[in-house]
């Protein structure tokens, strides 16, 4: 067969993230499947997520405790079978057991020699070496018992090093014949397994190649059996942060070999440093990314330019037993030994032209942020600008570079609270469908960057714009009880330039946030009427922390939804204009309700269907109580320059169950003779407000066919207005005031406003050049 008609071989690397539960297994077993279809496939593996780190504590418990590190490790095999009752028929279980049972045997041998302090490091490395060994075991007799041939070999048989137990080096020659000494067909005829993360000397003795060293291992066996690597986690890829410290980091789609080393030497631990040194000696290609065949990131050996700014963030390693060999470029392991309680933040460019202005840029940023900076160093043929700075603003500073490098900063960042209601849905709908036609229209660029609701927060990927699967993922994440505070902070921590934040809730607690969020230079877009019908100083004063900070307010939909009130009558007052009698129907809920009563539908039934219809409030009692008009009365009137308290509106409620009790049959029939009563009349009933010589009332009112209101129906707002300006004829504004489409599209509106708004702004860089 000539060698272009071969199928090439794959060497996979399977992380612990993705061997952490039986459905883990299942899905890397069908990953394999359906790769064995393409090519010739080599599966290197590395222990279940946590079970090194749990080994590596029953060493150290078997140095003193006998007993103890054998009840570690009892449990440790606890949860490897429980995964084999899950995952293996019976008679394949049984055979698996015999498998390793040898090994088991030997781990608890060794860790009794630990105890007695003989060598304690070999045994140490062995014990640590049975995670992977049980991985690949288990896959083994997992595809086999899907009828595939799979078998496993410990890595010990073919990758030989020196005679070190931790961090040792490849013996290259003894290895290179140990994986010519296999039989041809050997990587041909099934899928192959073998263990990550260890090898052994030239007398058989386990050693270890490194903390996370399975990488390693993966790309040895490419070097000496497979044509390319592929490196399979749960992040897709190489990001241009940390995720830890910076949740919105991006997949950086390709990367060259030599930024890819340096990355992982600065301490990006995405990479082992060793990684790819095999690869860099054969010119073998690597890809990294997820079983979700997501993009991931190819590193490749020629590439010109970076595509975009990379961020490394580094703290000293905590197993320092394990890593005796800090992954630090020679010249920076000085840095590390005069300022121990540091951290390390390399900054890879992109915009290779001006390192020097970056470099200045950046470290005034940190100075503008009260970040130390210990020392700075420019690798300048690399274009990268290391700093040394103290270990707790590690977080901090790297985000906050984050924001600024990358992208370069044409788009605004967007984190709505209340994602997961009626409001916030929607509007998550639009940003993700809508945004993209603005973009290609005004080159307003914006980004959902977080959704939250009242126990969750989810970090949003780029890209990533299927709402239904983001409000699923949303709804996946951890139950947090965490008061509103620490939502702002974390919001604040990730240090967006351009920030909206979006408050779809109905909660006084995150409407209590605005002053934090206005000052510190995040714009807030809301549709919660609680802030802004608030004590009348808290109503000025946000809208001066606005000015003072620059920053957009934007609150059009606090009244009568998506229709134009409140920018109108703001630009009238600016204009000198006063209100003299302002009189409005202002609740899409009360509206619907009475229309639907003066056509027979009982009362209970209309507010259950106002309620399903999303016209009402999370707690419709507001609407029916007529505090929600009282409210949006408030904010229209102070919108005007009318300096007004709630205590001074009087105001009688619709319907309030302390005076007229639940809402039940009697309640109904109270509306239908009412009803009667007033189509008797031929009136009409509508609920108003009414602003006249100072005096602002709210309640129920008949109306004739000469009132303006007479026509409402369903869910239509108005709002009559006269001033100064419009004297005989005056301003009217009507249409529907309330539901789901209608308030999303006007807090879309908003929040293109204040993005539009937020470009403007100078940016930080042109403050700082
Ligand atoms: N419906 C309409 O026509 C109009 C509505 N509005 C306003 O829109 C807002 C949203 O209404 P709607 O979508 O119907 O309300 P929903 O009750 O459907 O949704 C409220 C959302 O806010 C979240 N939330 C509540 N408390 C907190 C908190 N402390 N921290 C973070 N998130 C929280 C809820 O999360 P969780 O599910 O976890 O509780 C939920 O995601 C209200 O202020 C309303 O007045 C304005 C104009 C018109
Ligand atoms: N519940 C309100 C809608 C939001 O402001 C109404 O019914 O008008």
């Amino acid at each position: 067969m000539s060698t272009s008609l071969k199928k090439k071989t794959i060497t996979l690397k399977f992380g612990g993230s993705t061997l952490a539960s039986a459905t883990h297994f299942l899905q890397v077993a069908e990953y394999l499947k359906t790769r064995c279809q393409s090519a010739t496939v080599i599966a290197v593996v590395s222990a279940t997520k946590g079970t090194t780190d749990a080994l590596y504590a029953c060493t150290q418990l078997a140095k003193h405790n006998r007993e103890q590190a054998s009840q570690a490790l009892s449990d440790i095999l606890a949860a490897h079978n429980k995964l084999v009752t899950e995952l293996l028929p019976a008679s394949f279980a049984s055979n698996y057991r015999q498998e390793i049972a040898h090994y088991l045997e030997q781990t608890k041998t060794r860790l009794q020699n630990i105890h007695q302090g003989e060598n304690i490091d070999w045994h140490i490395a062995f014990v640590l070496s049975l995670g992977e060994k049980l991985s690949a075991s288990l896959l083994s007799a997992l595809l086999q018992s899907q009828q595939r041939t799979a078998s496993w070999v410990p890595s010990e048989l073919l990758i030989r090093t020196d005679s070190e137990p931790f961090n040792t080096n490849l013996d290259q020659s003894a290895t290179e014949k140990a994986f010519a000494a296999l039989n041809e067909d050997y990587f041909q005829s099934a899928i192959r397994i073998i263990t990550g993360f260890c090898g052994a000397d030239k007398d058989g003795r386990t050693t270890l190649l490194g903390r996370n060293a399975s990488d390693y291992s993966a790309a040895i066996v490419t070097a000496f059996a497979a044509d390319e690597l592929e490196l399979l986690g749960d992040t897709a890829g190489i990001l241009s942060a940390d995720p830890d410290y910076v949740p919105g980091a991006e997949t950086v789609a390709e990367l060259s070999v030599e930024d890819a080393c340096l990355l992982s030497q600065c301490g990006a631990g995405v990479l082992h440093p060793r990684t790819l040194e095999p690869l860099l000696k054969t010119g073998k290609s690597l890809r990294l990314g997820t079983l979700q065949h997501e993009q991931g990131t190819s590193i490749r050996a020629q590439l010109a330019h970076r595509q975009a700014s990379l961020l490394a963030a580094w703290s000293p390693p905590q197993h320092a037993e394990l890593s005796k060999k800090p992954p630090l470029p020679l010249n920076l392991k000085k840095w590390q030994a005069r300022f121990p309680e540091s951290s390390l933040v390399s900054v890879f460019l992109a915009d290779h032209h001006a390192l020097r202005y970056w470099q200045n840029l950046l470290t005034d940023i940190a100075a503008q942020a009260g970040v130390s900076v210990l020392q700075r160093k420019l690798l300048s043929k690399q274009r990268v600008i290391v700093f040394a700075i103290p270990s707790i603003e590690l977080q901090r500073f790297t985000r906050l570079l984050h924001s600024r490098l990358y992208p370069l900063q044409q788009e605004t960042a967007v984190a709505i609270i209340g994602a997961s209601g009626r409001i916030g849905r929607q509007t998550l709908q639009l940003l993700l469908t809508e945004g993209q036609r603005l973009f290609a229209e005004s080159g307003t660029q914006l980004r959902v960057i977080a959704l939250c609701n009242s126990k969750q927060t989810l970090w949003c990927k780029r890209h990533e714009n299927d709402c239904q699967g983001l409000l699923n993922r949303l709804a996946e994440q951890p139950l947090q009880q965490r008061p509103a505070s620490l939502l702002a902070q974390e919001l604040l921590s990730q240090g967006y330039d351009k920030l909206v934040v979006v408050d779809a809730s109905a909660s006084s607690e995150i409407a209590g946030l605005y002053e934090q969020f206005l000052a510190a230079g995040v714009a807030v877009v809301t549709p919660n009427k609680l802030a802004n019908s608030d004590a009348l100083q808290r109503f000025t004063e946000l809208q001066s922390l606005a000015r003072k900070h620059r920053v957009p307010y934007c609150y059009e939909t606090t009244v009568a939804a998506a229709l134009p009130v409140l920018k109108p009558l703001l630009d009238l007052r600016r204009a000198g204009d006063t209100p003299h009698h302002v009189e409005a129907v202002l609740s899409g809920t009360i509206g619907f309700v009475l229309d639907s009563v003066q056509q027979g539908t009982p009362f209970s039934a209309a507010v259950q269907q106002a309620v399903e219809k999303g016209y009402a409030e999370p707690d419709p009692l507001q609407d029916l109580s007529g505090e929600d008009v009282a409210r949006k009365m408030l904010i229209l009137l102070r919108t005007c320059g009318i300096r007004i308290e709630r205590s001074e509106i009087e105001l009688t409620p619709l319907h309030d169950t302390n005076l007229h009790g639940p809402i039940n049959q009697q309640v109904d029939e109270r509306w239908r003779q009412l009803v009667l009563e007033v189509q008797a009349a031929n009136q009409r009933l509508c609920y108003a407000a009414q602003y006249r010589d100072g005096n602002v009332s709210v309640g129920l009112k008949r109306i004739d066919a000469q009132s303006p209101f007479y026509r409402l129906r369903g869910t239509e707002n108005a709002v009559i207005y006269q001033s100064t300006f419009y004297q005989d004829i005056p301003l009217t504004v009507t249409g529907p005031g309330a539901g789901i489409n209608v308030t999303s599209a006007g807090l879309f509106a908003d929040i293109v406003v204040a993005a539009e708004a937020l470009s403007r702004r100078a940016p930080l860089s042109a403050i700082a050049a």
